[in-house]
């Protein structure tokens, strides 16, 4: 099986200010072209694992694969580059850099990796505006545009190094409902016409009834 991403027994627990086993026992694997979401009520975990998952969290138990090479361990300096290479992240704030233009913005993640010419990055961001159908806001700042158009900024950046899979906690979760429908179609059609894999954590039951998996936490557990 072509798995993505893929987790052993991870445990995890909060130290202070006493002892807190927050996630227990998790193993679960992402194939190619998966779309699946994280439900589970609030303080279930689901952000601390995706946490863990995107690598920014090394303090855990258990082992973390990405592309059936064993993530867990490595050095924070190893870790930033595979997670700038491998990984795109959606928050449910945008975290674009306001003075900046919106093609500086997508360009950033790219030029950070440093294995192409800026010529390149911009063609290369220009064809991720276009793909998301923002070719038209690429010389505006970043703080003139709608909240629906920035989170739309901030998945272009977050496809920019062309990851192996795209994280997002609440992405919708900011959005009106016709902007919220219009990244959940483009996370569709981003499985469907690039093969890519979607990890996304939703409140939203209607978002994460028509990914391919639900994933259901409660208490720190996966129950499905
Ligand atoms: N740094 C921390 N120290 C101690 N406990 C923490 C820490 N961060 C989170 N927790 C606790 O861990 C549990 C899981 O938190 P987490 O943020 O992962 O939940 P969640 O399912 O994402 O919740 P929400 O849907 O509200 O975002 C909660 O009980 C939370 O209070």
């Amino acid at each position: 099986m072509d798995l993505v991403l893929e987790t052993r027994h991870i445990n995890k627990y909060f130290k202070n200010p006493v002892l807190f086993h927050v996630l227990k026992d998790i193993s679960f694997g992402i194939k190619k072209g998966e779309f699946a979401s994280i439900m589970g009520k609030s303080g279930s975990g689901k952000s601390t694992l995706l946490y863990i998952l995107s690598t920014m969290d090394t303090d855990y138990e258990g082992k973390l694969f990405l592309n059936g090479e064993m993530v867990s361990g490595k050095p924070h300096s190893e870790l930033s580059k595979i997670r700038n290479k491998h990984i795109g992240f959606v928050f449910q704030f945008h975290y674009l850099l306001s003075e900046f233009s919106v093609l500086e913005n997508v360009m950033l993640p790219a030029k950070k990796l440093g294995a192409k010419t800026n010529g390149q990055i911009e063609h290369d961001a220009m064809e991720k505006l276009r793909m998301l159908n923002i070719p038209h806001l690429a010389n505006k700042r970043a703080s003139r545009i709608s909240g629906g158009e920035k989170q739309r900024v901030a998945i272009a950046r977050a496809l920019i190094n062309d990851p192996d899979i795209l994280m997002g906690d609440e992405p919708t979760g900011n959005l009106d409902s016709y902007n919220a429908e219009n990244v959940f179609n483009i996370f569709k059609d981003l499985k469907e016409t690039q093969n890519l894999s979607l990890l996304v954590v939703t409140h939203d039951e209607d978002f994460a009834k028509r990914t391919d998996r639900i994933i259901q936490m409660e208490d720190g557990k996966i129950l499905t």
